[in-house]
């Protein structure tokens, strides 16, 4: 063997080591895991600013994603999760400490929240049940992070199927022509005592006067690729059109129908072979997946609102 030969070393067999097994969630519990969300004008010192914060009050950052909209001039965003002995205990100091020494300063939007602190839930349904049943039945097995603390329907089709998770379902009655009282009827039930709506195929329109006195975010689920089909009967609207791709999209709900900050949204192929019936069939997986993935992204903390759009870090 001439002397240029390499000498044949062992290579250990290669393989992939999955960081996590499929399925599970990532990363450890969330005992004393703080999450902390900013928003400010960019500049620089940011990362610096928050980072130097929590090290100086004994926490350790364990995840931070950002985003800036322009390098000058821009706004930027960051989340960071971190590690804090007895959070539960320091969060109200912490709070108000971060809120003099670092978001004063820079002039900062920020919610600072223990992430084992579960977001109480209200979902509102009509008649369809697949998204409101999908997001009890992931709450139930863990994989939403989050209380569903009632349903409100104006159907009383799903009362016994919701009470079989032992979640109250209320009936309040809403037409085109009690808006006013029901809505009012349903701020009475949510008085404060949640921190999300949720419209799991509720077919009613939600007016301007009930947005600006529920007090906490409503996220919809529209049953069509948005801006595409906005308003009510998306699937047929499809069919009429002969579309190639069905979805659904999730979103911040606002005074214009259909138009609020999207979360999220995926699609799925359908071909001349469906009729509205099979689209109906198809969409409603594709209805599930994106609403979990937009509610379970709100409650933990990765959502952000950008100038009628959304930062999902
Ligand atoms: N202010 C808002 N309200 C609602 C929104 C929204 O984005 N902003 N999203 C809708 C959900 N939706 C489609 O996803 C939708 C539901 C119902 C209608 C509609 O025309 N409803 C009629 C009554 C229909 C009936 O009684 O069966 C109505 O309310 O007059 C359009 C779009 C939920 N609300």
């Amino acid at each position: 063997m001439s002397s240029t030969t390499p000498t044949a070393v062992a290579v250990p067999t290669s393989r992939t080591v999955p960081l996590t097994s499929a399925g599970a969630t990532a990363g450890a519990g969330t005992a004393d895991l703080g999450r902390l969300l900013v928003r400010c004008q960019d500049q620089p010192g940011i990362v610096a600013a928050v980072s130097t914060f929590l090290t100086a009050a004994g926490a350790n950052v364990v995840s931070l994603a950002q985003h800036s909209t322009a390098p000058e001039g821009g706004t930027f965003f960051q989340r960071t999760e971190f590690h804090l002995p007895a959070l539960p205990a320091a969060l109200p100091d912490l709070h108000a400490r971060f809120a003099e020494q670092v978001a004063a300063p820079f002039q900062m939007d920020f919610t600072l929240t223990d992430a084992a602190h579960h977001q109480r839930v209200a979902l509102m349904v009509s008649r369809t049940d697949h998204c409101a049943m999908d997001l009890l039945w992931r709450t139930r097995r863990g994989e939403l992070p989050m209380t569903v603390a009632m349903v409100i329907s104006n159907h009383p089709d799903l009362a016994e199927e919701v009470r079989s998770f032992g979640v109250p379902f209320v009936h309040v009655p809403a037409t085109r022509d009690n808006r006013a009282q029901a809505e009012a009827r349903v701020l009475e039930l949510l008085a404060g005592n949640v921190d999300l709506v949720v419209l799991a195929r509720y077919m009613q329109i939600i007016t301007p006067a009930f947005l600006e006195r529920v007090g906490c975010p409503l996220i919809n689920i529209h049953h069509s690729f948005l801006p595409a089909f906005i308003g009510a009967g998306p699937y047929a609207k499809a069919k009429q059109r002969g579309v190639k791709l069905i979805g659904a999209t999730a979103h911040y709900v606002t005074a214009e129908l259909d138009e609020g900050p999207i979360i999220e949204q995926d699609v799925v192929r359908v071909g001349h072979q469906h009729d509205t019936p099979d689209l109906v069939r198809l969409g409603a997986d594709v209805e599930r997946a994106v609403l979990s993935r937009a509610v379970r992204w709100h409650v933990e903390d990765r959502v952000l609102r950008h100038e009628g759009t959304t930062v999902v870090l």
